[in-house]
């Protein structure tokens, strides 16, 4: 089995759905111990993500054909089923001979004869009967069957977007994401940068939104020489927007108080000449993670780490900082495109449960900034209660804060409401996320 991507994607998907796991990381710990080919290891990909983002059609398109006996199958074997209706109906350059043989046999193997012809019923019967049409009205039920978003979701979108909008978001989210990269403009220049990597067979192109980005549609970018030489880093647009508005200076102190990874530490030093970044994190495995990003985009000897909880970090620090950032924990449902398993996993107290958590955190932030300093706060995700809500909030407790207008570029004029920046994942193809930035008056 170690070897059959219909397998390990069987394995990934367990995984997610038993352990709420997240799919990249089963996805590359699996991959990691095969001897898949290429071809097999995006073939594995593109299911575990395939059922993922499409797990309530293929649920609807199964259950006519599961017998009320069979109906509480075991999780894998219904993972296994689903897989199979996925290769079926989405991937067209698979035979069916080849899907229904498969997961017959991984059923065989795993759980002995019994199984193997249930799977083979099943599909068969399946297969005979054709793919059932989705119904196809606007109702929030219907919006979350054909999209495969839980419905307390689809409500909150058009609560707070309007139909028009979530309707846009949710058709968005199903689609294969992009990668995009950051170049470290410190060691080279967009334009060299991309020179390089389309010579390299990657298919570079400019970002609309970032000058400092470009957008590869496929490809390992991980595995190059520039990669390890710091020429660049993997990370969303979306992302690359936040250093830019913290408006830092060559001297600037920053404090980067939710840092890692430390994408966004990396491009706030790329700014810095004799100032300094101060990234905390509250785990402090997390922690090297930033360091190693520092050491290999150039940036070791100006990034200093600290595992911090930023709750607390007003009573533990005694320095005061000229920019900081609170790139904040969140419900990340911004990235509902490349980690799709969130939609499943959040739950609507959660949103609440983190609002306070980004409150508590900015909170602790007011008197580490310097009169006049600037303090920014994003997240990965576009709902009001952790974006619009928490900034009027921490306004309404801290006078001598002001809203700012966010510095981006025009590109992105149409995004900001307020002065604050929001991008919704269907906009322009990136992560869902949001900016507001204040100054401190006295
Ligand atoms: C959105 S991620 C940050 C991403 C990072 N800024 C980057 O660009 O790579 C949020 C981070 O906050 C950390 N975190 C969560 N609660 C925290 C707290 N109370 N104090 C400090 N860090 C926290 C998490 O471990 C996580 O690494």
């Amino acid at each position: 089995m170690k070897n059959n991507p219909r397998a390990l994607a069987v394995i990934a998907l367990t995984r997610v759905f038993q352990n709420k796991a997240y799919s990249n990381i089963e996805i590359n710990n699996l991959l990691q111990n095969s001897d898949l080919s290429d071809a097999d290891s995006r073939l594995m990909t593109n299911i575990v993500y395939g059922v993922i983002q499409h797990k309530y059609v293929l649920e609807y398109q199964l259950k006519p054909y599961l017998q009320d006996k069979d109906k509480k199958v075991e999780l894998w074997l219904d993972l296994l089923l689903m897989s199979a209706i996925y290769q079926l109906q989405f991937l067209d350059k698979i035979p069916a001979h080849a899907v229904l043989n498969e997961s017959t046999e991984i059923a065989k193997q795993k759980a002995g004869r019994g199984a193997g012809n249930l799977v083979n019923a099943v599909l068969r019967n399946y297969q005979r009967h054709g793919y059932k049409e989705l119904p196809k009205s606007d109702s929030v039920y219907d919006l979350s069957l054909r999209n495969s978003v839980p419905r307390w979701l689809v409500d909150l979108f058009i609560d707070q977007q309007g139909k028009a909008k979530a309707k846009e978001i949710l058709g968005s989210i199903n689609q294969p994401s992009h990668i995009s990269i950051r170049v470290n403009t410190n060691k080279t220049t967009v334009a060299d940068l991309k020179e390089i990597l389309d010579k390299k067979g990657f298919d570079v192109s400019p970002s609309k939104i970032s000058s400092v980005g470009l957008i590869c549609k496929s490809g390992n970018l991980v595995d190059t020489q520039e990669f390890r030489d710091g020429l660049y880093t993997i990370q969303d647009e979306s992302s690359m927007l936040v250093a830019p508005a913290l408006d830092i200076k060559p001297d600037s102190k920053v404090l980067d108080a939710c840092s890692a990874p430390g994408g966004k530490t990396t491009h706030i030093a790329s700014y810095l000449k004799d100032g300094e970044v101060v990234a905390l994190d509250i785990h402090k495995h997390k922690t090297k993670l930033v360091r190693d990003n520092g050491q290999r985009m150039g940036y070791g000897d100006i990034i200093s780490t600290g595992a911090v909880d930023a709750r607390k970090a007003k009573d533990l620090l005694n320095t005061k900082f000229d920019r900081i950032l609170v790139d904040a924990p969140c419900s990340g449902l911004g990235l509902m495109r490349r980690k799709p398993e969130l939609r499943f996993f959040r739950k609507p107290e959660d949103l609440e449960n983190l609002q306070r958590v980004q409150l508590e955190i900015l909170d602790s932030m007011v008197d580490l900034l310097e009169v006049n300093g600037k303090l920014v706060f994003s997240t990965c995700t576009f709902d009001d209660e952790e974006n619009e809500i928490v900034v009027k909030k921490f306004l309404d407790k801290h006078l001598n804060f002001d809203l700012i207008p966010v510095k981006h570029e025009p590109a992105l004029d149409g995004s900001i409401t307020h002065g604050m920046l929001k991008i919704f994942p269907s906009d322009y193809f990136t992560d869902g996320f949001f900016v507001a930035a204040f100054v401190r008056k006295n």
